[in-house]
């Protein structure tokens, strides 16, 4: 479970979050939507700890992971939560497979045990003839699943994902809805996603309506 508690944020004197509060339960799939410049993105950072709130609290399973220290916070970061960007974010210089299995070496996976697992993760999700490739060998809707294996590597509890389909055509965003609900079924984790599609959000167990930094609506689908 994730308690987020009372979360104030200002960038340059202006408060984007504004006393934000929410129970993220474990398994949910949970969408965040709203205008453009709602604190969105703000405060999935935050969950994500890649910001520091201003104030208020941030707790997974009873720790509150705001006031942890930076090489602490990274151990729990990686072990916990996978991320995926609307712009996939992987390395031109390293293969797929690496980057895939970057976040477990990290972790301190040996190279080849993380490696293996890279490969199989991303047969998993049909790239399997794409390990030595290196990601502008890719299609834009392949190299996001590679992204996803990526957030999967480390097994975490939960995928934070911020406009995932935000670069990709129909037919990918598609696949790649596809593939957040297979794994939601078959894993079971927690999805907590930004995104303006509503195809998406209409799908999802739970949106979260912001605006003005605040939390104006929390729908639970039946
Ligand atoms: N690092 C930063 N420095 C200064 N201002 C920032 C920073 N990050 C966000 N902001 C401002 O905070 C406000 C909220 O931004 P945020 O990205 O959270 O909104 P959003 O709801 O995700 O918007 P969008 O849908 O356009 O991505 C905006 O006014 C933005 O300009």
């Amino acid at each position: 479970m994730i308690e987020v508690k009372d979360i104030i944020k200002s960038y340059d004197g202006l408060r984007v979050l504004d006393e934000a509060s929410l129970t993220i339960n474990d398994g949910e799939f949970l969408s965040i939507v709203g205008p453009s410049g709602a604190g969105k993105t703000t405060l999935l950072q935050i969950i994500g700890s890649l910001e520091t709130p201003d104030s208020g609290k941030v707790i997974y399973d009873g720790t509150d992971i705001v006031k942890m220290k930076e090489a602490q916070l990274a151990a729990f970061r990686n072990r916990n939560m996978g991320f995926v960007f609307q712009f996939h974010q992987l390395l031109p210089e390293f293969s797929m497979a690496e980057n895939v299995a970057m976040p477990a070496m990290i972790g301190g996976m040996g190279r080849k045990e993380a490696m293996e697992r890279a490969a199989e993760l991303l047969d998993g999700l049909g790239l399997g003839g794409r390990l030595t490739h290196r990601p502008n060998q890719l299609s834009g809707g392949e190299r996001q699943r590679a992204a996803v294996a990526r957030a999967l590597i480390n097994d975490p509890k939960v995928i934070l994902a911020d406009e995932p389909s935000g670069s990709l055509d129909s037919h990918n965003r598609e696949e790649l809805y596809r593939l957040f609900f297979d794994l939601r079924s078959t894993t079971g984790k927690t999805f907590i996603i930004v995104t303006h599609d509503e195809s998406l959000a209409c799908n999802s167990d739970r949106v979260i309506h912001m605006a003005d930094g605040r939390i104006i609506d929390d729908i639970h689908s039946i």
